[in-house]
Formats: structure tokens, C-alpha cells, sequence
């Protein structure tokens, strides 16, 4: 599953998680700049954006909210702040906590590919609305695997998971997503959520929310959210 327009709503992450991280980004690099794991980031950003100030650098891909890597470890080690002294707390759609659940219990195994960092991943299903569904999840993947619009990047996490790609699905928002997983042979569902104002590429089978993915794909049903 990805995150962003998946399981979660594009406002969260684009309202709440993104503008948390650029207010916090100067204040967090003064105080733990220091840090080994800042240290390796910074030293990631300084390698893709020669001759620039990290923080420049930084500030230039939040504002494109370009995908790179060390920017996404770097939101990732700045949101946990906020999801450990409950400032932020994971948002997630109604319907997936119930179906997660669901299709756990069911013997399904459930993994995440999101451009967020895995550190990312699981702060937000951590410490999501719905309480600590990490348990849920046998597999988190980010870019470190490859680029989201790549095929050999769901190639590399069925082999990861040891599963061939024809027993795996993939749910994303965005059609190139999909059009790359379904390259990989994965199958693929578009998860067109109405208040995220997604558009329907019509290329792949859709879903409006994760009880018709279970309709559609054979799976247990959750139950519904109260
Ligand atoms: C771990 S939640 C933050 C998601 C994020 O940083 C992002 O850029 C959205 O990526 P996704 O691949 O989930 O669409
Ligand atoms: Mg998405």
C-alpha cells in the first residue's frame, strides 16, 4: 500500500505533515545537526546539491515536494518529535484501521511503499488515529528500494518479501504507481477517494475505499468504522 491518497488523506500529509516539517527544519538542523544519522543526511544532500546550503537545498525540494531521499529521511526524523510528544497523531481514512485488521487476520501480509521515510511509515501507523497498527504490517519500503514510478522498485520488494509479484497487489493513488507495479507483473488497484479529489486513470481496476479493494479482490471484510 502507499500512504498519501491511499490509506491516508492528501490533506494530511500536504497540510499538516509537510508544513510541520519546513517550520521545524532551521530550529531542528541547530539543535541536532550534530547527530550521526543528521550528520549522513546532510551529507547525502550536500552529494545530490553541490556548491548549495543543505537547508537551501532542503527548502527548494519541500517546496517542489520533490521525492529525494535524505529530505525524506530528514522530514521523517523531524515528524517523530511531533508523533512522540502527540503534537501529530497518523491520519487514516475510516475505512482502512477495520480492514487492515481484517485482512491481517485473514492470513493476508500487508506492507507499505510510501516516498516517507520506513522511520516515517511507522511513526504514522504507530501513532495513527486508530492506534498502533504497526503489528498489522510485515513490510515497510521507501525510496532507499527505488523510485515509486519504477518497475524494477516492485520487482526488488517482491523479492524482498519473497513473494511473487502475480500474488501481490498494489494500492496507489497515482496511475504511474500502478502502470510500474503492474510492469513489475504485481496486480494493481486504483484507490480513487472522493475528498482527495483523485481522478480515475481508468487503466486500472478502482476502488472508492478498502472494503470495495476487499469486494473486488476476494478479501475479508472489515468491519464497518463506528
Ligand atoms: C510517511 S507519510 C509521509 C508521506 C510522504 O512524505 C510523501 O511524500 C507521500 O508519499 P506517498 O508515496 O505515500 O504518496
Ligand atoms: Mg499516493
Amino acid at each position: 500500500m502507499d500512504i498519501e491518497g491511499t490509506t491516508t488523506s492528501i490533506a494530511f500529509v500536504k497540510d499538516r505533515l509537510f508544513p510541520f516539517a519546513e517550520t521545524a527544519l532551521e530550529g531542528f538542523l541547530a539543535a541536532h545537526g550534530e547527530r550521526p544519522e543528521v550528520q549522513a543526511i546532510l551529507a547525502e544532500v550536500r552529494a545530490l546539491a553541490p556548491g548549495q546550503q543543505p537547508a537551501e537545498a532542503l527548502r527548494a525540494w519541500m517546496a517542489a515536494d520533490a521525492k529525494v531521499t535524505p529530505l525524506k529521511a530528514l522530514q521523517g526524523l523531524i515528524w517523530h518529535q511531533g508523533y512522540a510528544d502527540g503534537r501529530l497523531q497518523g491520519h487514516l481514512w475510516p475505512d482502512v484501521a477495520a480492514c487492515l485488521r481484517a485482512w491481517a487476520a485473514g492470513g493476508v501480509r500487508l506492507a507499505i511503499y510510501s516516498s516517507g521515510s520506513v522511520a516515517a511509515q511507522r511513526d504514522l501507523f504507530g501513532h495513527s488515529e486508530a492506534g498502533d497498527l504497526t503489528p498489522l504490517l510485515s513490510g515497510f519500503f521507501d525510496t532507499r528500494i527505488g523510485a515509486k514510478r519504477e518497475a524494477a522498485s516492485y520487482a526488488a520488494i517482491a523479492a524482498e518479501l519473497r513473494t511473487a509479484p502475480a500474488e501481490m497487489l498494489f494500492l496507489s493513488d497515482v496511475a504511474e504507481e500502478l502502470d510500474a507495479a503492474r510492469a513489475a507483473g504485481l496486480q494493481t488497484c486504483q484507490l480513487v477517494r472522493a475528498a482527495d479529489g483523485t481522478q480515475p486513470a481508468g487503466r486500472h481496476p478502482e476502488a472508492v475505499d478498502f472494503p470495495e479493494v476487499a469486494r473486488r479482490f476476494g478479501l475479508p471484510a472489515g468491519s464497518p468504522p463506528r
